[in-house]
């Protein structure tokens, strides 16, 4: 079935990068054409005001959920707006395991971030002991449901949510495009049961082991809708052969 969806392909450079790679991707992104696909780099917020991006949006990795205050290490959402962000990603497995983050606060930021004017991309995605118990659909739909305490479907809408499935981060397992739809098709009936419109115009993106060789066949799956990109966005050819895929 055809759909109205932009896809959007992020990328999420985590803990890494330099002043040097902000100036080869703002130079690379910007010489480059992508019609009829959003593209987003989310970098460590230190680096956001660096970039020349004319033809690609930035993110930031995290937001507080708290205004402002004695909250030392946080960045608000107005200092990431300040900083050129329009996107923020929330709920990365890996800070739900670093910083212990529950369903309930990475609701609460994607909140926040609606509120403000960003555009909250909410990772949810199962560990392989959950997978392998047979609970990937459960699991992934606490996550779901878990935003409906903070959030109604008009609060949602623009909002991305991102399924990476943590087994596939970072290791190279990426799962396979079957695998990936059967979870988003899921989240896409899921979102139906709260609201129908909201259901189609959600861009689901997948992540985990994304890379050149393997995008296409991701994205062409129905209910994908781009990808949140780790590793591979660290290289201009990659990442842009990932962008051109989506298109
Ligand atoms: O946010 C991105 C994901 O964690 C995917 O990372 P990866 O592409 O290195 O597996």
């Amino acid at each position: 079935m055809t759909n109205n969806r932009t896809p959007l392909v992020a990328g999420n450079w985590k803990m890494n990068g330099s002043r040097s790679l902000v100036e080869t991707f703002s130079h690379s992104l910007n010489a480059q054409s992508f019609e009829g696909l959003d593209v987003v780099v989310c970098p460590p917020d230190g680096y956001l005001s660096m970039f020349n991006n004319e033809h690609f949006s930035l993110g930031a990795q995290d937001v507080s959920h708290l205004d402002n205050g004695a909250h030392t290490g946080d960045m608000s959402t107005d200092m990431l707006k300040e900083l050129g962000a329009k996107y923020v990603i929330v709920g990365h497995s890996e800070r739900r395991e670093d910083h212990n983050e529950t369903n309930l606060l990475v609701a609460k930021k994607a909140a926040k971030a609606k509120q403000a004017g960003l555009i909250p991309i909410i990772c949810v995605g199962e560990s392989l002991s959950v997978r392998e118990a047979g609970d990937v659909k459960s699991f992934v739909g606490e996550q779901i449901a878990a935003l409906f305490a903070e959030m109604t479907s008009d609060t949602l809408n623009d909002a991305v949510i991102a399924y990476e499935p943590i087994w596939a981060i970072g290791t190279g397992k990426t799962a396979t495009p079957e695998q990936a739809q059967e979870v988003h098709a899921f989240i896409r009936k899921t979102l139906t049961e709260h609201d129908e419109a909201l259901a189609h115009r959600t861009r689901i993106l997948y992540g985990g082991s994304v890379k050149p060789d393997n995008a296409k066949a991701l994205f062409g799956q129905p209910d994908i809708d781009g990808g949140l990109i780790g590793g591979a966005s660290l290289k201009t050819d990659d990442f842009m052969a990932i962008c051109q895929a989506a298109i």
